[in-house]
């Protein structure tokens, strides 16, 4: 029927239809991008029920339970006592369906500590930072791990959501994956972040034995690079000799973090990679390379969120390097024409 066919989450793509062409006469398959299934070897998982291309929203889900934290203990983190006494007083005021559902989630408890109150185990191993806040989202902790995640996310503080959105192609059936830990470390150190959540992960990038030893040595240099490029990145141009030579060395190593984050396929760092390569080029002032480079990022955080703070930076810059190119055309046509007047 019309009212089973929640299209609330499905993909943003449809908004593109005018909303009088968007009136649904049929549902073909399933309403939602997403079905809760058991994950051989994981217990649940979340699945795409038909194929899925980047950018589709897939999630957007409020906490059903959300504290504000304690203020953190120097070199200790956040105390655990006063974490669990606020996640209880949250909880108690949760309805009898939303208690089930919280306490249906599962949980890892390393054998070192003892299992006071379930509770508190659900919430260290399924909870999520959401702004200033942590809260729990009982749909979203189904999403398995994995090292070359296919989904990403994000908490909208204007919608009070966190979204999860693909990065990638989606087949119909293929399992959805989010990264639990940071991706820029060998995998026997992702690994031991890992044995927090008590499993030994087989994502395709840490079964692939073949490759594995390529796939840490890219993860290794994106992690060198990618804090090193980011902190010096500058759209200041190059005034001296030296300065020149240090901004083209910039430029390579920009495109090298590109190529290798690309083989690596971390599509969650694609848009930031192409903006180290856009505003490196645009200091070159090759504003062609740099306009392409900078509206493919844009492109990729828009689809995220069409509100944040750097798809706003990513659209003034690509309009600038656009313009910027425009103009250089302008005067290229106007020294042909004077060369063929003479
Ligand atoms: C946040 S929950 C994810 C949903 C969970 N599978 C469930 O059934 O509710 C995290 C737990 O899922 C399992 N898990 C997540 N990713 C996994 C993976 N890549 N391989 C094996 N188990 C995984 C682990 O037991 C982990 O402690």
């Amino acid at each position: 029927s019309f009212i089973s066919c929640d299209r609330s989450e499905a993909s943003l793509h449809i908004f593109d239809v005018p909303s009088w062409l968007s009136l649904n006469f049929s549902c073909l398959g399933s309403p939602l991008p997403y079905t809760i299934l058991p994950a051989p070897g994981k217990g649940l998982g979340v699945f795409a029920p038909r194929s899925l291309i980047p950018g589709d929203i897939i999630m957007r889900e409020p906490p059903i339970l959300v504290i504000n934290p304690p203020p953190m203990q120097a070199g200790k983190g956040y105390p655990r006592s006063e974490i669990d006494s606020r996640v209880r007083i949250a909880f108690e005021a949760l309805s009898s369906s939303e208690q089930d559902e919280v306490l249906s989630l599962t949980y890892y408890n390393p054998p070192s500590q003892k299992v006071v109150d379930p509770l508190n185990s659900i919430f260290r191993s399924n909870a999520y930072n959401t702004g200033s806040r942590v809260g729990l989202f009982p749909k979203i902790a189904r999403i398995n791990h994995s090292c070359r995640p296919n989904t990403s996310y994000y908490w909208n503080e204007r919608l009070g959501k966190r979204m999860v959105y693909a990065t990638r192609h989606i087949e119909e059936g293929e399992e959805l994956s989010v990264s639990y830990i940071p991706l820029l470390l060998a995998h026997a150190d992702r690994q031991k972040r890992l044995d927090a959540y008590g499993f030994t992960c087989t994502c395709e990038a840490c079964s692939a034995t073949k490759h594995k030893k390529t796939s840490d040595q890219r993860r290794t240099r994106i992690g060198q690079l990618f804090p090193d490029l980011t902190a010096r990145l500058t759209l200041e141009v190059p005034t001296s000799v030296a300065a020149n030579k240090s901004a083209h060395r910039m430029a390579e190593q920009s495109i090298e973090l590109m190529q290798l984050v690309e083989e690596e396929q971390l599509a969650d760092y694609y848009a930031q990679v192409y903006r180290s390569v856009a505003v490196s080029l645009a200091r070159l002032q090759q504003w062609d390379s740099a306009s392409i480079w900078s509206s493919k990022s844009y492109d990729i955080f828009k689809m995220a969120d069409e509100q944040s703070r750097e798809t706003k930076e990513m659209e003034k810059l690509t309009r600038i390097f656009v313009a910027n190119w425009n103009e250089d055309v302008d005067k290229q046509t106007e020294q042909r024409q004077s060369q063929r007047g003479r």
